[in-house]
């Protein structure tokens, strides 16, 4: 299975840049030219508006796309409510916001028969998903495919981050694969199956209620740098067409998980146009801009995604990565600095380990993941203090690791499980202790 699964990824291409309208037909001939909705649209096909931003919001921010599809969306039964499972949605309001800081140890080996959707768990989230605002923390843990089986997400855009295991996914759009050190983003609305390259698969998912993720503005940077457009990579057109195979879509919407039995596979679109559109993104081909002179940047330098709020640079939630750079800043402490910030900040580890943090058992690992919510004390814990302000400040070269953060205008209030899992590190703070006094007046 597994071995199909990378064959198919390896076959795989992909149409390059962010936002753009793009368009593709798996079928010669399937996609209209010169209009939308045809009065009958080629090969029979059905056409139909998926819509991510209201009809009448600025061009810049506009998100629609069409699909001409076998059957149309609209030819389903019923849904009926199903267990959510570990899915949690916001508002939060079964735990207290927590001013702790908070560290978690990757998600225990689940069941066999476990798939990504069985396998998502929620440690969080803030706004509301009934008001397309705010996002959620989610990390998975699988290790079967999702066959019978697709998802959308009504509540959000799905922006997820493999750590452990790559994904193949199979969306109505096309077919994506996606690696540890890539991201992919499937949109609100946006029907896929989940498919793991190796026996199981670990990662995180942001669910952003809000306004879809756009790249940030580059200012004083120019025209080029941090991700560039035209590395993101949407899928071409590929369609199902398993007449007699039912299967079961799973809705999330308003916070609960709905399902109905199609007598077809809804991944049934043979030709497409808008941008709309499921893509990946490689993080190590993100362009890194830091101090060529003294001081530690602030971290939205490393901002990959964001999405704006009605505040001008007051995101919902950024995307953040940390890449592997070089480290020249003279008589600078190069570490992430102290802090105390208004943004609560998610922290999680693709490989290998963070600069601000030890490594190893009990510290910040592969697959854990930090909370540091609204105006929580945090930074390098003791021992990065240490060497930091002693180390020689020759170039360094930091490539041992892949970091990312969800960094979010409002604090993030735990679902009851992430307050209560067996991973929840204890004694968390310790990493702060034995910062000696030196002032001696
Ligand atoms: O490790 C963190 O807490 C994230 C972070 C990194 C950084 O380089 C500066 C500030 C910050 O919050
Ligand atoms: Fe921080």
């Amino acid at each position: 299975m597994s071995g199909d699964v990378r064959k198919t990824a390896e076959g795989l291409t992909y149409l390059s840049g962010f936002g753009n309208e793009h368009g593709s037909e798996a079928v010669p001939g399937a996609l209209p030219e010169g209009r939308n909705s045809p009065q009958r649209a080629p090969l029979g096909l059905y056409a139909e508006q998926l819509s991510g931003t209201a009809f009448t919001e600025p061009r810049a921010h506009n998100r629609r796309s069409w699909l001409y599809r076998i059957r149309p969306s609209a030819a389903h039964p019923e849904f009926r409510r199903v267990d959510n499972g570990a899915v949690r949605t916001a508002p939060f309001t079964e735990t207290v916001p927590d001013p702790n800081r908070r560290r978690w140890d990757p998600l225990p080996e689940p069941a066999p028969g476990t798939d990504w959707l069985a396998g998502l768990w929620t440690l969080g989230g803030n706004g509301d998903a009934t008001q397309r605002t705010g996002m959620a923390v989610h990390v998975y843990h699988a290790n079967s495919p999702m066959t019978e089986r697709v998802f959308s997400d009504a509540d959000g855009e799905l922006l997820i981050v493999p750590e452990r295991g790559g994904l193949l996914l199979r969306t109505e759009f096309g077919v994506l694969a996606v690696d540890p050190g890539e991201v992919a983003l499937i949109p609100r609305g946006v029907r896929f199956r989940v498919e793991l390259f190796e026996e199981s698969a670990r990662g995180y998912v942001c669910e952003n209620y809000g306004a879809p993720f756009q790249l940030p503005d580059l200012g004083p940077i120019g025209a080029n740098g941090l991700a560039n457009a035209r590395d993101f990579r949407a899928p071409v057109a590929a369609y199902e067409d398993d007449v007699d195979r039912p299967v079961e879509v799973v809705n999330k919407f308003c916070g609960n998980l709905w399902s109905a039995t199609y007598d077809h596979s809804p991944l049934d679109v043979v030709a497409w146009h808008g941008n709309h559109v499921p893509y990946v993104y490689d993080l190590r081909r993100f362009n890194v801009i830091g101090t060529i002179s003294y001081d530690h940047p602030d971290p939205s330098i490393f901002t990959v995604l964001t999405s704006p709020s009605d505040t001008p640079g007051l995101a919902g939630v950024d995307f953040v990565v940390f890449a592997p750079r070089w480290l020249v800043g003279e008589d600078t402490f190069r570490p992430p600095y102290f802090h105390r910030n208004v943004m609560s900040e998610y922290m999680g580890l693709i490989e290998g380990a963070y600069d601000a943090k030890a490594a190893g058992k009990g510290g910040f690992v592969p697959g854990g993941g930090s909370l540091h919510n609204m105006m929580s004390a945090h930074g390098p814990d003791r021992d990065t203090f240490d060497k930091a302000s002693a180390a020689e400040l020759k170039p360094q070269k930091v490539d041992d690791g892949l970091a990312f953060m969800f960094e979010t205008r409002w604090p993030v209030t735990l679902a009851p499980q992430a307050s209560t899992a067996g991973h929840l590190q204890r004694g968390y703070d310790d990493v702060w202790r034995g910062l000696e006094r030196h002032f001696r007046g």
